[in-house]
């Protein structure tokens, strides 16, 4: 698991180590990075353009101190002070003593900006409130033609949530020192984050309420037949989606069912002809199940299946047209319920559910909090589905996917995704596993699919590049559920990152 801290949980942590080196760990890590990628895409340091963005705290401190590093490797560095009078004093100090140029003037320092091969952004981190302030925010949108490397966090986006309430850097790699924050794996945060790469410092934070999981995890969650096996010991998953208007919807929530760990699928919605034609394996007949999946594509059903699914004392999936009609009947709905309930909306079902007090777009900017809220309030597990799916619980306990690709935003997706969860809850794994598991495998598959199932190409840590990929259909997405899972549990017995580059 990557563990994502607050900055009250960063600070309480720093301060327990007070008095030992951690912000020369911190630039340490830092330089070594820069360097490398400065070796990597210009074959040396030195001779290479670099240009420091320093804010008024520790931020911009350990950017002065690693541009000082840098320009003792005979890089050119020059630094640009967004609050002269309060740059941090040793890193100034240290820039200096290198021979390293400082500006006060902005107009000096935007066009460094655009001649830079690597701009380091320390204008602010942690210490970071509301959006960029106007000296800083020019930056934001300024053209560029070298790389940047966001120091702790891009400056402008929150760090315990992910939120960038007005301008932010855009780094291509963000350095972070300690832990991760949550910020950074959260979008649109993540999103200005890019890949992220942790530098040990010795913090020994708390276990963490944000946790994004990892090949190893995965492995250790997903459900694993033994030889006493049966179908009614692995799970049975019920299906209630579809409708003679929307028979797509059926197909593919049962695609996503019969690879999730189960043994066997019910279905019980109006295509059935159709489903039984193109997944012979499937059971028409009613019966018993370990789980059920209620409302892709279920249309004027959903009332009545909504009905039967919420009376069943088993875990319940409630998707797209079961979660309109859920929002119609507000949280009162699920009171009643003895066995867990799992809803998965995407940012407009999210809106809906929460009585249209906020806008999807709204959801989409701030899907920590309202991700919570949703759980808080309908006392279920809630998968809010988008860029960096996010699943909470109750009490705010929140699981982060890390293997999501744009790839996925595609029709019949979250079809796929409703009836693999709803699989692996028959299979037995809590609503908090179940969720975050079928998203990460589900992400992986996209992402195997994408690349023509071949493994993907690695970035730095926890994102791959879209280099030699291609559109998928959700069905493809389906069919690669196999590869991905594979992929995972390969990963056990210290094989993880095998292929994919998403272990820790
Ligand atoms: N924690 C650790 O273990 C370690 C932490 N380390 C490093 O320290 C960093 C934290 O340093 P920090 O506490 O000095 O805060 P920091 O992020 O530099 O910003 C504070 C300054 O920014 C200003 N400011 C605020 N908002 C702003 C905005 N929107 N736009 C522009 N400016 C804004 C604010 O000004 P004020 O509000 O006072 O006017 C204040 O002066 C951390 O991210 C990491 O890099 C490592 O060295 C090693 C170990
Ligand atoms: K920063």
């Amino acid at each position: 698991m990557r563990h994502a801290h607050t900055v009250e949980e960063v600070r309480a942590a720093e301060a327990a180590l007070a008095g030992q080196p951690l912000m020369d760990r911190a630039v340490a890590g830092l330089a070594a990075t820069c360097a490398r990628l400065l070796r990597e895409r210009r074959g040396r340091v030195y001779g290479s353009r670099v240009l420091v963005l320093a804010g008024s705290g520790d931020n911009g401190g350990d950017a002065l101190f690693a541009g000082a590093a840098l320009a003792r490797r005979g890089a050119a560095v020059s630094a640009v002070l967004l609050s002269p009078e309060r740059a941090h004093p040793g890193g100034l100090a240290a820039l200096r003593a290198t021979g390293g140029q400082v500006t006060v003037d902005q107009n000096v320092g935007l066009a460094d900006f655009s001649r830079a091969d690597l701009i380091l952004d320390g204008i602010v981190g942690i210490g970071g409130r509301g959006g960029l302030r106007p000296a800083a925010a020019p930056y934001a949108s300024a053209a560029r033609r070298g790389l940047l490397v966001a120091v702790d966090l891009p400056s402008g986006v929150d760090a315990d949530t992910g939120e960038v309430p007005g301008a932010a850097l855009r780094a291509d790699l963000t350095v972070t020192f300690g832990t991760y924050k949550p910020g950074l794996l959260i979008d649109p945060g993540a999103g200005h984050a890019g890949p992220v790469q942790l530098v040990p410092i010795g913090l020994r934070p708390p276990t963490a309420a944000v946790q994004a999981p990892q090949h190893a995890d995965l492995a250790a969650l997903l459900p694993r037949p033994d030889r006493e096996s049966d179908k009614y010991r692995r799970g049975v998953v019920g299906v209630l989606a579809g409708s003679e208007r929307y028979p797509g919807a059926a197909l593919l929530a049962v695609a996503g069912a019969l690879h999730g760990g189960a043994g066997a699928v019910r279905y019980l919605g109006r295509p059935a002809e159709e489903v039984v034609r193109r997944h012979p394996e499937v059971l028409l007949t009613s019966g018993r199940v370990q789980s059920w999946v209620v409302g892709p594509g279920s249309g004027e059903d959903t009332p009545d299946a909504l009905e039967i699914a919420l009376a069943a004392e088993v875990p319940v999936l409630v998707d797209a047209d079961g979660l309109t009609e859920l929002a119609r009947r507000g949280p009162g709905a699920l009171a009643g319920r003895t066995a867990p309930t799992l809803l998965t909306p995407h940012a407009g079902e999210a809106a809906r559910l929460l009585g249209g007090e906020v806008t999807a777009d709204q959801v989409a900017a701030a899907r920590l909090r309202y991700a919570r809220e949703l759980a808080a309030r309908y006392g279920a597990v809630v998968l809010l589905k988008g860029s960096s799916t996010v699943v909470a619980r109750p009490d705010g306990a929140v699981r982060v996917n890390p293997t999501g690709t744009g790839w996925l935003a595609t029709a019949g997706s979250g079809d796929v995704l409703a009836g693999l969860a709803g699989a692996l809850l028959a299979a037995g794994l809590p609503p908090f596993d179940a969720a975050p598991a079928a998203a990460y495998l589900h992400g992986l598959a996209g992402r195997l699919a994408a690349a023509g199932n071949r493994a993907p190409g690695s970035g730095v840590i926890g994102t791959v590049s879209d280099r030699g990929e291609a559109p998928i259909t959700a069905q493809e997405v389906a069919a690669a559920l196999p590869a991905a899972w594979r992929d995972v549990t390969a990963s056990q017995g210290g094989h993880q990152q095998a292929s994919t580059g998403l272990g820790d």
